[in-house]
């Protein structure tokens, strides 16, 4: 974490993942939203967390269809980023390629290679709980 952020002075953190991972619905869960229907982001949501250990967060929620996904590179570019928060749906195996190859594509982008990454493996379903 930068030695500059604190409550008045925001960590940013980017949230990416394909469109429907559940990146909105967690970050409504990090806000103790609950049980409110989410929608499809549109563009970029900027959303405030409570202060933690008196640092405040600012979340950039992206929407994740394939058109918005260049605008993940050039929005990086501008940001001065403290972390990069990266969802996957695991229930959805047939597009977790097209998620690995979008992270990567991200992952190449120079300034990421001192930027902390957390990959959340979302909708992981009870039965997968049984081993
Ligand atoms: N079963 C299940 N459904 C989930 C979970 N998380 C999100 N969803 C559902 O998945 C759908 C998409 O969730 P969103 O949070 O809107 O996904 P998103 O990644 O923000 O999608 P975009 O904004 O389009 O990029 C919604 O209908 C959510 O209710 C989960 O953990 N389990
Ligand atoms: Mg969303």
């Amino acid at each position: 974490m930068g030695a500059s952020t604190s409550a008045e002075n925001p960590a940013s953190v980017i949230m990416l993942g394909l469109d429907g991972a559940g990146k909105t619905t967690i970050l409504k869960r990090l806000r103790e939203i609950e049980n409110e229907d989410t929608s499809p982001t549109i563009g970029i949501d900027l959303k405030e967390l409570e202060p933690i250990d008196g640092i405040t967060f600012h979340v950039f929620d992206f929407c994740g269809l394939p058109k918005m996904r260049p605008v993940w590179q050039s929005r990086l570019e501008e940001m001065d980023l403290e972390g990069l928060i990266y969802v996957v749906d695991i229930s959805d195996e047939g597009r977790i390629p097209e998620s690995r190859e979008e992270l990567l594509k991200v992952l190449s982008n120079e300034k990421m290679i001192q930027i902390p990454l957390l990959v959340i493996a979302n909708k992981k379903s009870q039965s997968m709980y049984v081993c």
